[in-house]
């Protein structure tokens, strides 16, 4: 029988930001879908939030740097006309010089934060058009505009996702379809175990915690919000970054050489 409750789509759902979107969606009342690849964890998430919410939760092991995995996800996302929403927050980075970046690393991570919710995306779209309803929340980061030494990488995958969200946005204006992008600022959770760098290396003071992450994110997509920077007190910052980027490609838009070149 097919559910009553609207479907989300959480990816990387077994930690931290993932496993968070997880809870606050089954408390939103959303029936779940938890993508990863440690299904252990998946699922004693999932019968925690069925017994505590009484929502349904599938759980679905699969390696999204794989393309077993991908199909496997793109499926339901073709499928399953309850979906409602698709997290896109699986992600992964290395924080290393280029130089230094194994071939795998450097793979895994075009592969999980630049492939995998370019595809996913792409396998739900038909279906929220057709219905002109449907959300994706891509996970970005402050590093997609603010490349480090040790972030090139990731600064870069992380960017493709702010433009990617930002170019679906604009396509998909009045169709009933919402694109939200988050740019967490550094956040307690597993990544830095992963990452090279442990979090005790960062300053706790500029750390958020995981649950107050997601509900900021999720705040401001019930405010409708396109660009949402949880961190960022002053959101004027974020206008004038915007405005400013608009003015400088209006100002490419010129056909002859700047002075400066002649
Ligand atoms: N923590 C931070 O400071 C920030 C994080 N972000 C972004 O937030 C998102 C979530 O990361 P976060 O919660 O911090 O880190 P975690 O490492 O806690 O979570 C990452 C999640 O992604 C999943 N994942 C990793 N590799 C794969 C894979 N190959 N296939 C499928 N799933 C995979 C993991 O599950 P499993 O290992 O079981 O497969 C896990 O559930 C990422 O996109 C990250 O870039 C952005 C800004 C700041
Ligand atoms: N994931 C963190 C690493 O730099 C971040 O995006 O802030």
């Amino acid at each position: 029988m097919p559910s009553a409750n609207p479907i989300a789509v959480v990816t990387g759902a077994s930690s931290g930001i993932g496993a968070v979107y997880a809870d606050r969606l089954a408390r939103r009342g959303y029936d779940l879908v938890l993508v990863a690849r440690r299904i252990d964890r998946l699922r004693h998430l999932a019968d925690t939030l069925c017994a505590t919410h009484g929502i349904k939760v599938r759980s679905i092991e699969a390696d999204l740097t794989e393309e077993a995995g991908l199909v496997q996800v793109e499926e339901l996302l073709h499928t399953d006309e309850g979906i409602a929403l698709l997290v896109n927050n699986a992600g992964n980075g290395k924080l290393s010089s280029t130089a230094d970046m194994s071939d795998a690393d450097t793979a895994a991570t075009i592969a999980l934060n630049v492939v995998a919710p370019t595809r996913l995306a792409r396998a739900v779209l038909p279906a929220f058009l057709r219905r002109h309803s449907g959300a994706i929340i891509n996970i970005a980061s402050v590093m997609a505009f603010h490349p480090l030494p040790i972030t090139t990488l990731y600064s870069a995958t992380k960017s493709y996702v702010l433009m990617f969200s930002r170019g679906l946005q604009g396509e998909l204006a009045n169709t009933g379809v919402r694109v939200q992008a988050v740019l967490p600022a550094g956040t307690a959770t597993e990544f830095y175990d992963h990452a090279g760098i442990p979090l005790s290396a960062f300053d706790p003071a500029v750390v958020m915690t995981t649950e107050n992450l997601v509900d900021a994110a999720l705040a401001g997509f019930d405010k409708g919000e396109e660009v949402t920077l949880p961190s960022v007190h002053d959101v004027s910052l974020w206008d004038a970054y915007e405005q400013a980027r608009s003015a400088l490609f209006g100002a490419t838009q010129v056909g002859t050489p700047a002075p400066r070149y002649v």
